[in-house]
């Protein structure tokens, strides 16, 4: 099998394996902040097992604490302490739930993580008996509720009726599992998963700030400008750096969009909605995976399309249309538009090879030299990730740094502007001209006729 080159980049399986085991055995680094969280957790396991009885049946999940989280320099570092244990029989446990056998049939029964462990009594609690005060939102997987609980922590309530078999089922239980794996500060976490009668519940991190899509539309919050845009993809990058390289096996999202990205109160981005992630190969030398294809239109990695076959260079291509929504402002498909302008991408491609990445730019931003700059910038990056052929494409890591190079940038550009003000007030056309003149090549522009809608 062919191995494409940035694969070689991952950790054997054998590396990864030793990283777990360090991980879940080494409590003694984790912070104090982290030891007092470990501590309560495990007086609530007490008494959680105390708890177990013939309706319920707990599937412990292991208590996997975070001990700390993405911490990412300006010159690009990572440092990733990810999840640990205190016991080897909590790993054992989590372990259990990962390969899914430990799924029981009971009238009711639960996972959990972190936060406690939920009987449907506590969710209809949370929820006031999934009132339509607190329905935030339907998806593929059914109704989402926000709910409160008593501890007075916010979650989200993914609620879905049993009787979605088969293929929504394993979907269903895809995402849990997958996200049950994962902690990152950029990513939704799990707190639980309930089965209750014919419903299946799953209990999320609740991130009450809207998604991208609904900000970029100004249907939430202020107009997000070029900074806290640059900020929010280069959350976006790191947290699915973290899938594709840091997880204990990579993980393709699948389903990178606008409106699955979560906005905190602080303008921080929250990756959600993993129901069509899928794990990748364990073969740590296979070059993708083959599977149906899913995703969004608008999104989907053409090759993909083409081939069936899924690597993490599909996540990055979903990521460059992501970026072009966000610099331009529009959905990726935009059907009221003429032809030209339809397909987002090509339309915004097209501006760009002709020097006029301006013009794409949304409307809704400021104008200034620093961020019209900043904008054509991460369109080029846009233009690399939306490479036809996936070996063009960057991976999310180099994404990641490429984005923290124009942050730094825009920056100090900024910085040298403010000071420059009051001439660049003075003289605004000369100003606007310059930046627009700042030109690049790209070399194929050709390869576009090629992008898929
Ligand atoms: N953890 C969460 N916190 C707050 N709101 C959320 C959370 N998860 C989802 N939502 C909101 O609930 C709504 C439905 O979300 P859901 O993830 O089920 O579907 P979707 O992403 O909109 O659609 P699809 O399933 O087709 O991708 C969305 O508006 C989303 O913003």
């Amino acid at each position: 099998m062919k191995k494409s080159p940035e694969l070689h980049k991952f950790r054997t399986s054998s590396q990864r394996k030793e990283k777990s085991h360090v991980q879940y055995g080494d409590a003694g680094n984790s912070t104090n902040r982290h030891n007092l969280k470990s501590h309560s957790t495990l007086k609530f396991i007490k008494s959680a097992t105390k708890k177990v009885s013939a309706i319920f049946t707990i599937i412990f999940l292991g208590k996997r604490k975070a001990t700390s989280k993405l911490a990412v320099s300006d010159a690009g570092r990572y440092n990733y302490l990810a999840r640990e244990g205190s016991s080897e029989s909590n790993y054992k446990s989590f372990s259990k739930f990962k390969s899914f056998n430990s799924f029981v049939s009971s009238s009711t029964s639960s996972g959990q993580l972190g936060t406690g462990n939920f009987s449907i009594e506590d969710i209809y609690k949370a929820t006031e008996k999934f009132s339509l005060e607190n329905k935030i939102g339907e998806g593929g997987f059914g109704t989402v509720y926000k709910g409160r609980l008593e501890d007075g922590c916010l979650v989200a309530v993914k609620r879905t009726k049993k009787n979605m078999q088969g293929k929504h089922m394993s979907e269903f239980k895809n995402e849990i599992l997958t996200l049950s794996k994962i902690e990152h500060l950029n990513l939704v976490r799990l707190y639980g998963y309930l089965e209750h009668a014919d419903e299946q519940i799953i209990i999320v991190e609740y991130v009450g700030n809207g998604n991208l899509r609904e900000h970029l539309d100004g249907i939430q919050g202020n107009v997000l400008e070029i900074a806290e845009r640059l900020d929010i993809a280069i959350d976006i990058s790191h947290a699915v750096t973290y899938l594709h390289m840091y997880t204990d096996h990579p993980i393709i999202h699948r389903d990178i969009k606008t409106s699955n990205i979560l906005i905190t109160e602080k303008l921080r981005a929250k990756v959600a909605d993993f129901g069509f992630a899928r794990l990748s190969a364990e073969d740590p030398g296979a070059t993708h995976i083959s599977t149906l294809v899913k995703g969004t239109a608008g999104y989907l990695d053409p090759e993909y399309v083409m081939t069936f076959q899924l690597t993490e260079k599909s996540d990055v291509y979903s990521f460059g249309v992501l970026l072009v929504e966000m610099m331009t402002g529009r959905h990726p498909i935009e059907p009221k538009r003429p032809l030209s302008e339809r397909i987002t991408i090509r339309w915004a491609m097209k501006m760009l090879k002709e020097g006029d990445a301006i013009l794409a730019m949304d409307p809704n931003l400021q104008r200034s030299t620093a961020a019209n700059m900043a904008v054509e910038k991460v369109l080029k990056l846009a233009y690399q990730c939306l490479a036809p052929l996936r070996q063009s494409r960057p991976s999310m890591k180099t994404c990641a740094e490429v984005l923290w190079g124009i942050r730094k940038d825009f920056r100090e550009i900024a910085i040298s502007q403010s000071s420059a003000s009051h001439h660049s007030a003075n003289f605004p056309e000369k100003d606007a001209r310059k930046s627009r003149r700042i030109s690049f090549e790209i070399e194929d522009a050709d390869n576009y006729k090629f992008i898929s809608a």
